[in-house]
């Protein structure tokens, strides 16, 4: 058998910087993913209660001690006395290099790192130990292409609240206000220019970047943002939506046979999604291990639910459902698509509705292709995968 992925995760330590990477870290737990990530001892607490319903290994290495202006225990940039004082704080991570190298040596095998793009200096610790870096940075492909387009009127004699034209993007109009100083400086310099500079220098030679946007959002830019500068932007985001549970629930009166549940619970774990499986009985008799395995993503309720109250809650992104007519009008206020397996009564001609009339849902696929058909796990993983990732498989 192959060992798992291990990927290395370190955040800049920021709250805007590190939510976001507990999203995307999250993701990659439900794809099988070993991770460890790294942070500093002030900001321990907040990532061990952020992160206890997983099995992501913390690694704390010290933050440098008597940095001029930053007191003592400020770990986090919302704790800065002054956001004057960023740069300052920003390279101060510098001298946590030889730390996080003496980690480095003593972890399983990395396959790669995803670092922010604030820790510049961790591409030549993932250099030295041969692991690719992927870095995190904050912004979208917008900010970033036409921060880049407006540079070269930024250098003319342009005033501070006059709107100009962005030159890749004749349709997007902005000022030199809108950006922060030193940036918006005909000729910027100073400490903050020099990080970001020496920032924006490591991410280019690092593998790729991975960006917290959606390609169809914003494709002109990213589409610009991959032509003009390297390594490649990967939109993988939204990472707030990574943890999109399936909701799965068949009413009151269907009945399955002990077969079909099988296949349901190894279609769920093999899936990787995250789900709520409501069942008006217990699993099992016999204890297969199935809720351990797990229970980092899924959670089986045999107690009655407030069924609209789950499918209005913004991470459900899918009802495995029956096709009651209540399961399915309720569905479509809380605006959830349906994975439509109908089992009886006016399920099936409900679910021709969902399908083939409002287009609102998939259909599992049965073996035999009848609507009546068993349903085996390898068809169920197939339209769950489909109905939550969009992948046709
Ligand atoms: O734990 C639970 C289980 C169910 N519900 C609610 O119970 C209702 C279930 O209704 P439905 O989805 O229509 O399923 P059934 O109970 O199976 O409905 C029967 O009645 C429907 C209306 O006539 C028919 O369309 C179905 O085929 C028939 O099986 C819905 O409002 C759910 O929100 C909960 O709130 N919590």
């Amino acid at each position: 058998m192959t060992p798992p992925l291990h990927v290395v995760v370190f955040p800049f330590i920021s709250k805007g910087h590190t939510i976001p990477i507990f999203d995307l870290a999250r993701f990659l737990l439900c794809r099988k993913i070993c991770i460890t990530i790294f942070t500093t001892p002030a900001n321990r607490s907040f990532f061990s209660h952020s992160l206890s319903d997983t099995n992501i290994d913390i690694i704390e290495i010290p933050f440098p001690k008597n940095i001029q202006g930053v007191p003592p225990g400020v770990e986090s940039t919302d704790k800065l006395p002054s956001m004057s004082l960023f740069a300052t704080f920003a390279n101060a991570t510098k001298l946590m290099k030889p730390h996080f190298e003496k980690a480095l040596e003593s972890l399983p095998p990395v396959t790669f790192m995803i670092t922010d793009g604030f820790l510049g200096w961790t591409l030549d610790s993932a250099n030295k130990f041969g692991i690719p870096r992927l870095v995190y940075f904050g912004m979208n492909a917008f900010s970033r292409v036409v921060s880049i387009s407006a540079l070269s009127v930024l250098r003319t004699q342009v005033s501070d609240n006059e709107l100009f034209e962005v030159p890749d993007f004749p349709w997007i109009k902005i000022t030199r206000n809108d950006f922060d100083l030193p940036f918006r400086d005909r000729e910027p310099k100073g400490p903050l220019f020099d990080f970001m500079m020496d920032s924006f220098m490591a991410a280019s030679k690092s593998y790729g970047l991975l960006v917290n946007t959606f390609y169809e959002l914003e494709s002109v830019y990213v589409d610009v943002c991959n032509r003009i500068t390297s390594p490649k932007s990967w939109c993988i985001g939204p990472f707030c939506a990574g943890n999109q549970v399936l909701y799965v629930a068949f009413g009151t009166q269907a009945e399955l046979s002990p077969e079909q549940f099988k296949e349901i619970k190894i279609g769920l774990e093999k899936s990787q999604v995250s789900f709520l499986w409501v069942v008006r009985k217990s699993l099992d008799e016999v204890d297969d291990g199935f809720e351990n395995r797990v229970k980092n993503r899924g959670l089986v309720v045999t107690e009655w639910v407030d069924q609209r109250e789950i499918l209005s809650h913004g991470s459900v992104q899918g009802f495995l459902s029956h096709c009651g007519w209540n399961s399915v009008i309720e569905s479509m206020c809380a605006k959830v698509p349906i994975l439509a397996w109908p089992m009886m009564a006016d399920q099936h001609m409900n679910a021709r509705m969902v399908l083939e009339v409002i287009k609102i849902g998939l259909r599992v696929e049965t073996c035999d292709g009848s609507v009546r058909g068993f349903v085996n796990w390898e068809g169920l993983e197939k339209a769950i995968k489909e109905l939550m990732e969009g992948e046709k498989v």
